[in-house]
């Protein structure tokens, strides 16, 4: 039985660090585990253009230590109104890492987001070119498709079209949580991959539903039936170097999930490694956890992997109720991990 493992620190491909007090009490988290992350632009109002990704990862960066060594990486935050030239400035300029598509209304402050792929054809064909990676909150709000029907829609009605309409156009379909997504990604070419929540690991819908409402397993996409959740798992330890780690942490402060209208979003960051690791070992995949934690990303996003290691030892670590006020993944449970 392995007791140690020790891998290049990961990246976490899709993060929300969130802004002012609320950056404050979270970033830290991320960095402690990730030496980069792909951070998400929805903030309110959303970040578009390459001056206010550039102020804000001024912020993060002011919100960590001083001696931190944290690369966030930043998005676009795409509009029917985005500006091809804009995009494409902040890529050469090394600002934009991705551009990010929210459907109006589809998540979290996604209010501004795309309301139909025609809208902002040209960014994409100015992105196609340029290579730069477009990410996808996967799903249709069309008010006659069921929740959990939303991101199936998705690729059939918009991802699949627009590669057939723009096969060049490198993508990542973010926190896919159903067996057709995992499908669609290991049939598309080398330049379509998808990261993976621990979350959508762990859990299935029942979690959220059973024994009484439970606001914290609320998250956007939903988790899915069992045999979704199968199918994430066989992906994430499987051998397709096409799915990588990106966390989706989403901290909303207690009182806005324990609501009559609670808000979509888990909070993981502060335990995210040892989350996966547990997955990995319960699959008897520990040898493939570098892969999807550490190297599949960077080869994506065409990148050096991390020089420096981490590493985990098997022990428990038991999840506190509540980290800075806010509710985390696994409250109260026991892993089987901990990171020395
Ligand atoms: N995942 C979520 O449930 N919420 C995210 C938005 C998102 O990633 O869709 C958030 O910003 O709160
Ligand atoms: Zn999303
Ligand atoms: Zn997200």
């Amino acid at each position: 039985m392995t007791d140690t493992i020790t891998l290049r620190r990961p990246d976490d491909w899709h993060v929300h660090l969130r802004d002012g007090d609320m950056l404050g009490r979270v970033a830290g988290a991320t960095a402690l585990q990730f030496a980069r992350t792909i951070v998400m632009p929805n903030l309110a109002p959303p970040v578009t253009s390459v001056s206010a990704a550039r102020a804000y990862r001024d912020r993060i960066m002011a919100a960590l230590p001083r001696d931190t060594r944290f690369t966030p990486l930043m998005t676009a935050y795409l509009t029917d109104d985005s500006d091809p030239q804009e995009i494409a400035r902040g890529a050469a300029e090394g600002v934009f890492t991705a551009a990010k598509l929210y459907p109006a209304n589809a998540t979290t402050n996604s209010a501004h987001g795309v309301t139909s792929i025609a809208a902002i054809r040209n960014v994409l064909e100015a992105m196609e070119a340029i290579g730069l990676p477009l990410l996808v909150h996967g799903e249709v709000t069309d008010a006659d498709i069921d929740i959990f029907d939303r991101e199936a829609v998705f690729i059939d009605r918009v991802l699949a079209p627009l590669l057939r309409d723009m096969p060049g156009l490198r993508i990542v379909f973010e926190h896919v949580t159903t067996a057709d997504a995992v499908a669609f990604v290991e049939s598309a070419d080398a330049d379509v991959a998808a990261t993976i929540t621990p979350h959508h690991l762990h859990i299935n819908r029942n979690a959220m539903l059973v024994g009484g409402i439970r606001p914290h397993a609320y998250c956007l996409p939903v988790a899915k039936r069992e045999a979704h959740r199968q199918a994430l798992r066989k992906a994430a330890t499987g051998t397709s170097d096409r799915f990588f780690l990106g966390t989706d942490s989403a901290p909303h402060e207690r009182a806005a999930k324990e609501s009559a209208c609670g808000c979509a979003g888990i909070f993981n960051a502060p335990f995210a490694i040892e989350s996966y690791a547990q997955v990995f070992d319960d699959e008897g995949a520990l040898d493939r956890l570098e892969a999807f934690a550490s190297l599949n990303g960077p080869a994506f996003y065409r990148l050096p992997p991390n020089e420096e290691r981490i590493t985990l030892k098997r022990g428990e670590t038991i999840v506190p109720d509540l980290v800075d006020g806010i509710v985390p993944f696994h409250a109260g449970e026991t892993l089987g991990w901990s990171l020395a």
